[in-house]
């Protein structure tokens, strides 16, 4: 499985600190998978929002280079912070900085995809954030940079995960956004990303995320394609990840409506 979460999720967006009580328990949630035999991948954001905190920023800058040179100082805190968390739980962890491009050339793509299971199969957790200092959208490479949902589905589906968690600082998806109108409902099952649950997720994100809601819905679109899941839920407690496993009602499962029949048949 490919677990991704989200800057809103690592960092306080009030005081800018970083949530270290959600990187031990997701270090903790992770690495006793990792000793269950679960094959796990973490795609973590929160290069730049850890960036800014070393640096002492309170307000991201527009300059695409300072963002970039924010990553690369955060990346460096971030990693530390998960390497220590993930030691205390005996488990290993190994970088990967990508970007959406190196899957569309297969020498690129093969050599990635031999990292990633060389790693598993050593018992290793890929952390991968998206290779924030070289992804810039110029000449022929179409990435955009700063959206990790949907590098998050594009790993899924090239190591044919079959299950994506999305980790946020929502609880799930509404039928409006609940940040604008408290009386939005949480979808607890989605089989079709029709136009208006498109529609309804059109808002941009929190002050950290960069995503929004959108890319959350193109990542999921991606797995249900690949007859995949992808469930969103809350990062507050990354201990989530368990009750999601055991099948727990927990966030909002996207799951393709014939492979719900199919999988009630097989029963
Ligand atoms: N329909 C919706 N349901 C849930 N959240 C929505 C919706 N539309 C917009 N949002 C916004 O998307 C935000 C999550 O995206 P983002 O801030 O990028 O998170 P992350 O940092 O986890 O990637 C929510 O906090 C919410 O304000
Ligand atoms: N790669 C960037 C994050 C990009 C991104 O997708 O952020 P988010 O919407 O919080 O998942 C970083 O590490 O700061």
């Amino acid at each position: 499985m490919v677990v991704k979460i989200g800057t809103s999720s690592l960092i306080d967006a009030v005081t800018g600190k970083i949530k270290l009580r959600t990187i031990d328990r997701l270090a903790f949630t992770l690495a006793a998978l990792n000793h269950q035999g679960y094959e796990v991948v973490l795609v973590s954001s929160g290069a730049i929002g850890v960036g800014m905190n070393q640096r002492h920023l309170t307000k991201r800058p527009s300059a695409i280079a300072e963002q970039q040179a924010l990553a690369a100082v955060g990346q460096c805190e971030l990693m530390r912070l998960y390497s220590q968390r993930f030691n205390d739980y005996d488990a290993q962890i190994g970088q990967l900085l990508l970007t959406h491009d190196v899957f569309d050339y297969p020498l690129s793509r093969a050599h990635v995809l031999d990292t990633i299971d060389a790693l598993l199969a050593n018992q290793v957790i890929p952390v991968i954030n998206e290779n924030d200092s070289v992804a810039v959208d110029e000449l022929d490479h179409r990435t955009t940079f700063g959206d990790n949902d949907q590098l998050s589905a594009l790993v899924a589906n090239q190591i044919g995960a079959e299950l994506l968690i999305v980790l946020s600082d929502i609880d799930g998806l509404y039928d409006k956004d609940p940040h604008q109108y408290p009386d939005a409902d949480r979808l607890t099952t989605v089989h079709h990303l029709s136009s208006d649950i498109l529609q309804s997720a059109a808002g941009s994100g929190s002050r950290l995320g960069t995503g929004g809601m959108v890319t959350k819905l193109k990542a999921a679109a991606m797995m249900m394609k690949a007859n995949h899941q992808m469930v969103l839920a809350s990062g507050a407690d990354p201990r989530i990840i368990s009750h999601i496993l055991a099948g727990e009602a927990v966030g909002t499962w996207f799951i393709k409506k014939e492979h719900t029949e199919k999988e009630h048949m097989a029963q």
